[in-house]
């Protein structure tokens, strides 16, 4: 009896695939040939699935249809490729877009659940220290056994990731949360990290409030005893709803003691008493410069301004930290000073100490 293209095509109506219907009806059968051999018929064909998925699911009904096509009388040989229309299709990971309007928040300052407290590292002026302090304090803290967070809220202008050695993206499996990174035993996140190295932020004060509502409310910073945020530079948007919209145990002040930055320092200062949020101390940044080769020390940009305006103000003084070569480099290396040994290491042990024993931190 011949073997036609009918009688294969019956048969394959016979046989079902997963999801209904048949190699047939689906119409997934391209190819057919039947060639007249001196051994017998010789049957070719191609199935052609949709998806690689349902390739693979239809490999049991290919193995039956092979058979079956073998069982009848007269066949010598039965060759069926399996074909798929292309990659599966993946769902896109859900996106995380990080800034746009703030959503509207009821009442006054809020509790960030999980996180004991929260200290802002403000400045007046910019380029006194202010990041290299947080990122320092904040793996100082950390090697004391606290649990700590670094969240760098210069949105404008970010360094934390550099600062921190940190250059993976976070990671939003869900789109709505995003994982933090670990670095030096501090969880940390930044605009940075969302953005290319030489990406500028171009925002408004709304996007800037939106963004930071996003870092404080959508990180999935997990239980901390303290955060620490770096503030950009100024009295800005930031800063006044950072203030007004979460209770932040305090504020530290960092400046150099040169006249100009103590001069908008005293503005940071009265920003937060405004804003309510107790200033928690004053730190004089670049405050001594000891020469590595002579030893000669040398007040760069003046020494003990910050100290006197503290007890002007009646503020604790939280100590003085050199101008160093060798702060620069770490921070530029993205491994703080205060993650190794030295007097350097030692100056920020001591104040993540002094923060301890206050309660504050
Ligand atoms: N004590 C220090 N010794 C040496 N270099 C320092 C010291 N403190 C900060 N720097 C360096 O000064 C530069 C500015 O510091 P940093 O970025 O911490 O300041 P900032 O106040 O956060 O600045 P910005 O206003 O840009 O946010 C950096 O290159 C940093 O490495």
């Amino acid at each position: 009896m011949a073997v036609t293209r009918d009688t294969i095509l019956e048969l394959l109506a016979g046989i079902a695939l997963p999801g209904g219907g048949s190699l047939t009806s689906r119409d997934l059968i391209r190819a057919l040939v039947v060639d007249e051999t001196p051994a017998g018929f010789a049957i070719r064909f191609v199935i052609e699935a949709p998806t690689p998925d349902e390739a693979r699911a239809f490999g049991p009904a290919q193995a039956q249809a092979e058979a079956a096509l073998k069982a009848l009388p007269g066949v010598a040989q039965v060759s069926v490729v399996m074909t798929a229309h292309g990659p599966a299709k993946k769902e896109p990971p859900p996106q995380l877009k990080i800034g746009g309007h703030p959503k509207p928040q009821e009442g006054g300052p809020q509790q960030i659940s999980g996180i004991a407290s929260i200290i802002a590292v403000g400045s007046g002026k910019g380029g006194v220290g202010k990041s290299t302090v947080s990122s320092n304090l904040a793996v100082a803290l950390a090697r004391q056994g606290r649990k700590v967070g670094l969240l760098d809220a210069d949105i404008l202008g970010p360094s934390q990731a550099k600062m921190m050695g940190v250059t993976v993206r976070p990671a939003s499996p869900d789109g709505q949360t995003i994982e933090p990174p670990q670095a030096h035993g501090v969880t940390m996140m930044s605009l940075g990290l969302m953005l290319r190295e030489d990406e500028a932020v171009i925002w408004r004060g709304p996007m800037l409030m939106g963004a930071l509502q996003q870092l404080l409310g959508q990180v999935n910073w997990g239980t901390l005893d303290v955060l620490i945020i770096d503030l950009p530079p100024g009295t800005g948007d930031v800063q006044l709803t950072l203030c007004q919209k979460t209770k932040l145990t305090g504020a530290i002040v960092v400046s150099t003691p040169q006249d100009v930055a103590l001069l908008d320092a005293r503005k940071a200062i009265d920003m937060f008493a405004k804003l309510k949020t107790p200033v928690l101390g004053l730190i004089e940044n670049m405050s001594t410069y000891i020469c590595p080769n002579c030893g000669h020390e040398d007040h760069i940009f003046g020494h003990g301004g910050v100290a006197a305006e503290a007890k002007k103000l009646d503020l604790p003084f939280l100590g003085a930290l050199p101008l160093a070569l060798d702060v620069r480099l770490a921070g530029d290396s993205g491994t703080p000073i205060a993650a190794g040994d030295g007097p350097h290491a030692e100056a920020y042990a001591t104040l993540a100490n002094r923060l301890i024993a206050g309660g504050i931190a």
